[in-house]
């Protein structure tokens, strides 16, 4: 038995993987993102996932969708692709794929093109019809950063830890 395994994950399987686990970090009661930075040769750069930033308490700031904008999450939360840029301590991402749970919004779209990253992938676009993706997905495509819909394999991976 000198074969080697045909079963083996395959390079998207791997990054939006990781990803996804990432996105069990989140503490959001609601949505739970995670992103995967990846080079052009396929090394891992950085992770993120979808949380407030240090310092701000996950038991003291407020994780309600709804209510007065300050008594909401969203003034708070670091969304996971922001998070992965902002990890990232080599330099630069120039070149680099973003993996990520759901559609970059617009202020993470800034941030992705700023930083150099031209491919994304995504799993989910749930908030396609929202201002935020649409205006997202008219600065990605005026800056070239091509984005295509992640083709799940219906693999289920279980890892005992
Ligand atoms: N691409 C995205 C979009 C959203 N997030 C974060 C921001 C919130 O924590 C959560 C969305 O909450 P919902 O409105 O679905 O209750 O996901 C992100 O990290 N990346
Ligand atoms: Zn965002």
């Amino acid at each position: 038995m000198n074969h080697k395994r045909t079963d083996y994950l395959s390079w998207d399987e791997y990054f939006m993987g990781v990803a996804m686990m990432s996105g069990m970090r989140s503490k959001d009661p609601n949505s739970q993102v995670g992103a995967c930075i990846v080079s052009e040769d396929n090394k891992i750069l950085s992770m993120g996932y979808n949380g407030f930033p240090k310092g701000c308490s996950d038991d003291e700031f407020p994780w309600a969708r709804e209510g007065d904008s300050l008594h909401t999450k969203y003034f708070y939360v670091t969304h996971s692709e922001l998070n992965a840029i902002l990890n990232y301590r080599g330099g630069s991402l120039e070149g680099a794929k973003l993996y990520v749970s759901l559609f970059p919004c617009n202020e993470c779209a800034k941030a992705i093109i700023q930083a150099g990253i031209k491919t994304i992938v995504y799993d989910c676009d749930k908030y396609a019809h929202t201002p935020a993706v649409i205006a997202s997905k008219r600065m990605l495509d005026a800056a070239g950063v091509r984005y295509y819909k992640y083709n799940r394999t219906g693999r289920k991976i279980t890892i005992e830890v």
